[in-house]
């Protein structure tokens, strides 16, 4: 039986560990707090992130790392990206040389604007056909009720996607392989940047034409980034580009969607982060992301206005005037 490790009892690290299980995996499901880690074990429920969701008895939580990572295949992070780095310094030494490291995150490090693959590398020492990429439209509480969905496993190395795929497939979970890591990470954490920016318009009351324009806009620049970063112009027109943008854009579920609505209400920034209990990436990987454009000489408008808007203050009627006013051009150049 396959043996896996996952790290981080939030939504996405428990519903992630729910669909290994449900394919036939032997889960070990690492948390911070011991006393989550038991409610998950006896009564078989996350209350804190997954409230009502069943988990499966392959499932095992445990604050124990060594123990979390013994005879472990797959090694699933699941943590916020700004503390990975930090988080794995702590893990890596109980992790098999073979054990592939498999990175389920939407962000980019603030300072160093690395890809979570790229910090896993560094971390680990690990080359890239040990380490491997999960992204796609799957929000977290649909996956845990068992909601059909595809995703994507990105890995340098086709067979370790594939022996991944494997892992993960499960009649209502559906992941396709693909071998460009570096697009699968961009699509996934630009989208945050852009579904706060939906948010926003929505919380000023705009409508579907708005929205629309962003989420195509948004695309582009993110495709744009991803060309420049060597990535495949295809990946964005799929499930880890396109797909994960109409979800989360679309989707009350989405933290940064929700986060964006809250600020275009009107709410300030610490308001907004008062009444958000979860991980919303794009609030500081807005940063990364146009730090990254900054390094490849790449314009992000949309990101710029998020960055603006979050961060400095401005206010999100001048932010949207500002990109509407922008000189005309081509759709495509
Ligand atoms: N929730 C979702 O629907 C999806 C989330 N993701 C991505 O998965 C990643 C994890 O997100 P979620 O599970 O949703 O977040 P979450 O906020 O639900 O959970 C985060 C987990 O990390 C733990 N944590 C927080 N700070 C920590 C620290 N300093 N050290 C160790 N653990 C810490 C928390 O206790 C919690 O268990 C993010 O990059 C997110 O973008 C990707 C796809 C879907
Ligand atoms: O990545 C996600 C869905 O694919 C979840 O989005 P949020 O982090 O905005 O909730």
């Amino acid at each position: 039986m396959t043996r896996c490790a996952v790290y981080g009892t939030g939504s996405w690290g428990t519903a992630f560990a729910m669909v290994l299980a449900d394919a036939g995996c032997e889960v070990s499901l690492w948390g911070r707090r011991a006393e989550l880690a038991e409610r998950i074990n006896t009564t078989r429920e996350n209350p804190d992130y997954l409230p009502g969701m069943t988990v499966p008895e392959g499932v095992t939580a445990t604050t124990d790392p060594v123990l979390a990572a013994r005879g472990a295949e797959f090694a699933v992070l699941a943590v916020p990206s700004q503390t990975l780095r930090a988080n794995l310094a702590q893990w890596a030494p109980s992790l098999a040389g073979d054990t592939v490291l498999v990175s389920l995150m939407k962000g980019v490090e603030l300072g160093t604007a690395k890809r979570m693959s790229e910090v896993v590398q560094e971390v680990t020492g690990a080359g890239p056909e040990r380490v491997a990429v999960l992204s796609g439209p799957n929000l977290a509480r649909e996956i845990a009720a068992r909601q059909p969905a595809a995703s994507v496993v990105a890995c340098r190395d086709e067979s370790v996607a594939r022996r991944l795929q494997a892992a993960c497939h499960t009649p209502y979970f559906r992941p396709y392989t693909n071998t460009d890591v570096v697009g699968c990470e961009l699509g996934g954490a630009v989208k945050n940047v852009i579904a706060l920016a939906v948010g926003i318009a929505d919380g000023m009351g705009l409508g579907d034409n708005t929205k629309a324009s962003l989420i195509t806009r948004g695309l582009a620049e993110t495709t744009r980034l991803g060309l420049a970063m060597g990535a495949d112009a295809h990946t964005f027109a799929g499930l880890a580009g396109l797909g994960d943008l109409v979800a989360t854009c679309s989707s009350p579920l989405s933290r940064n969607h929700t986060f964006g609505i809250n600020l275009g209400r009107g709410m300030t920034l610490q308001e907004t982060v008062a009444v958000t209990r979860q991980t919303a990436e794009g609030v500081k990987s807005c940063e990364s992301v146009l730090d990254l454009a900054r390094r490849h000489g790449v314009e992000m408008p949309i990101t710029e206005t998020v960055v603006d808007i979050v961060h400095d203050g401005k206010p999100p009627m001048v932010g949207l005037k500002e990109l509407m006013s922008r000189s005309a051009k081509p759709e495509r150049h």
